[in-house]
């Protein structure tokens, strides 16, 4: 699905009430099946940005277009469930859900999506080489594990827009080529828009396309 951002603010307030503006995007688009690196600055409002791209976060102002639908337009429910059945969510903090185990993790991110399938879940599982931990919760796993079953979860309701934070962040060099891969191949194969938040050069350089979210983000400095 293809994206586009047109006036697209973003502001929260802080603590002592003031407002803190964080995303000011006059235009940002991104074509169907293009795969996009984004980097900045700790702070510079990436995560916000998939928040608002996802819909799980309101903008002040503007369009958010995905796959030719304003998501801004749509009341909560249908938000919800847009997200559901087309995005692809690997969040910074995994968000999984810790009574159920990894396989069940996988499984419920196609359930919310009507697309339950055991044998693709465990097919996601085995690529991200944790056929071993499937029926580990999160608790029982270490951290860069559960990066993997979020990625996984992410993957498993065949998204046509897929918004990744820092997926690599919490894995060694070997598992972040083995994540990458796979996010990046399933995109390709499927034909998935890819936007991926990174620090990381090593990731970054992997793409044709690295955007500079401070570039195109004219957020005033207030004084
Ligand atoms: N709910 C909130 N209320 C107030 N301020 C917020 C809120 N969420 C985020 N912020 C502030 O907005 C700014 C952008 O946050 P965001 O998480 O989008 O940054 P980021 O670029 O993803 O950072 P990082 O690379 O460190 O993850 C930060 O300065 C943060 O402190």
């Amino acid at each position: 699905m293809s994206l586009e951002l047109i006036d697209v603010r973003k502001s929260y307030r802080n603590p002592g009430g003031t407002e803190l503006p964080v995303l000011n995007i006059p235009e940002f688009r991104i074509q169907e099946g293009e795969q996009v690196a984004l980097i900045g600055q700790s702070g510079c409002g990436k995560t916000t940005l998939l928040n608002v791209i996802s819909g799980i976060t309101r903008p002040d102002s503007g369009k958010v277009i995905v796959g030719g639908v304003d998501v801004t337009d749509l009341p909560e429910p249908s938000r919800d469930r847009f997200r559901a059945d087309r995005i692809g969510i690997v969040f910074q903090t995994f968000h999984l859900l810790p009574a159920f185990s990894a396989l069940e993790n996988v499984i419920l991110g196609m359930a919310f999506a009507g697309k339950q399938n055991r044998k693709y879940a465990e097919e996601l599982i085995d690529r991200v080489g944790l056929k071993s931990r499937m029926n580990h919760r999160p608790g029982q796993l270490s951290v860069g594990e559960q990066q993997r079953v979020s990625v996984a979860r992410a993957l498993a309701s065949r998204p046509r827009l897929m918004l990744a934070d820092e997926p690599t962040a919490s894995v060694d060099l070997a598992n972040q080529d083995l994540i990458l891969g796979l996010i990046r191949e399933t995109c390709r194969e499927h034909n998935v828009s890819l936007l991926l938040v990174t620090h990381s050069q090593e990731v970054s350089k992997q793409f044709d396309r690295v955007e500079h979210l401070n570039e195109f983000n004219q957020v005033e400095v207030l004084a």
